[in-house]
């Protein structure tokens, strides 16, 4: 038969098959236990909202990122981007009375129009916390440190955490003569880590030499400690030795959490959401060439749906984490079912009752639903990946 339909999924999105998919359920279920031994309950909010919702907190360029239709009445919806805001939004209106702090974790699909590729699709899957209502180090601690947890718990032995904070930038960009637009670009450039494009912007920006030379390195201030007492030097105003003190604590606290090896600093870091105002993380592991997770802190989004509170948080991505498996080998092969139920002509109904019973225990069972000899049902049952035969009749 001529075949000329060949169905196609949208860009962006992807199958996950019967291994991957069982793959992502392990994953998810050991972060969903992980996150509830920490104090964190479940949320799940609507798929897609309306989109003035979804713009809270957000720059002017997040729309073009979201997948926007209508309603009937002609209101503007769009996919979530990510639970941020909806669960801000909860926390300001449904949950506003729950007393602080609230702490919420969510597994969930989010959307953004992306270029496409192996871990960045357009639909990804986002397991996830919210702090919210606590204003201090040791909530932003709380995040990161629950960030290692759960990168361990996912499977990933070898991960760096990448910790800054976007006062530090803040402050010099107050300090520093150049206009909003331009702090803009300097801003994109710090988060392309385009040295040259930076080098160019600050060239024709009028800056004396010694403030150019401060924004140039920052991409540059990356490391241990030793960065720090580089980065007190270079940036004397208030502001961002308030966002270096900040850091100094948080990083103190992660030192009782035992995960200060996982910790470097990078005063670079600019995350690519508008609503962070404090500690901003990322987490990398070995051959990809993007984050697996990412937060920080918003303390303005929440005042934005009328109750005005601090919150942090981050997000992992799942098929980030089970691509990131793969490459590095750590893959776990899908277990096998447990058993096989064949049977005899005739035996249908003593099949059923056997399978049911197998089940009862516990075991995972697969019933035949054509009758098989006893030579054709051991062949199924190695094709069928189950580890044991139980066959009725003859
Ligand atoms: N929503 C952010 C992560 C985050 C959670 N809370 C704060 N930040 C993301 O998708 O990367």
């Amino acid at each position: 038969m001529k075949q000329d339909y060949v169905p196609q999924i949208p860009y962006g999105t992807r199958d996950f098959l019967p291994r991957e998919a069982g793959r992502k359920r392990v994953v998810e279920a050991g972060l969903a236990q992980l996150f509830s031994s920490w104090g964190y309950d479940e949320v799940v909010t609507p798929t897609f909202e309306y989109l003035e919702t979804l713009l809270v907190g957000s720059a002017n360029d997040a729309e073009q990122h979201m997948f926007k239709f209508l309603d009937k009445n002609n209101r503007i919806l769009a996919l979530r981007p990510d639970m941020t805001t909806p669960i801000a939004r909860i926390a300001a209106t449904r949950m506003r009375e729950a007393g602080a702090p609230l702490r919420l974790f969510y597994l969930t699909n989010v959307f953004r129009y992306e270029l496409a590729q192996a871990g960045r699709q357009c639909e990804f899957y986002q397991a996830g916390i919210e702090l919210l209502g606590a204003p201090g180090p040791a909530a932003d601690a709380e995040i990161i440190a629950l960030a290692v947890a759960a990168m361990q718990e996912a499977g990933l032995t070898q991960f760096q955490v990448s910790l800054g904070q976007v006062d530090f930038i803040n402050g010099i960009m107050a300090e520093s003569e150049l206009s909003a637009s331009q702090q803009q670009l300097v801003k994109a450039a710090i988060i392309r880590r385009d040295l040259v494009g930076l080098g160019e912007i600050l060239r024709t920006s009028g800056l004396s030499a010694a403030m150019q030379g401060f924004l140039q390195s920052i991409p540059v201030l990356h490391g241990r400690q030793e960065v720090f007492e580089q980065a007190y030097k270079m940036a004397p105003n208030a502001v961002s030795r308030g966002a270096l003190d900040n850091l100094a604590d948080i990083y103190r606290l992660l030192t009782s959490y035992g995960v200060e090896q996982h910790v470097n600093f990078d005063l670079g870091l600019i995350r690519d959401f508008d609503y962070y105002t404090g500690m901003v993380f990322e987490g990398y592991t070995p051959g990809l060439g993007f984050p697996v997770c990412g937060g920080g802190r918003y303390d303005k989004m929440l005042a934005s749906f009328g109750s005005d509170s601090p919150a942090t948080g981050f997000a992992l991505g799942i098929e980030r984490v089970l691509l990131a498996l793969e490459r590095q080998g750590l893959s776990t092969p899908p277990a096998a079912k447990d058993c096989y139920v064949a049977w005899q002509e005739n035996s249908l109904p003593e099949a059923i009752a056997a399978a049911n019973e197998l089940r009862a225990e516990g075991w995972r069972v697969e019933l035949a639903l054509e009758p098989q000899s006893r030579e054709d049902a051991a062949i199924s049952m190695c094709q069928r990946c189950c580890a044991k035969l139980h066959y009725i009749g003859g």
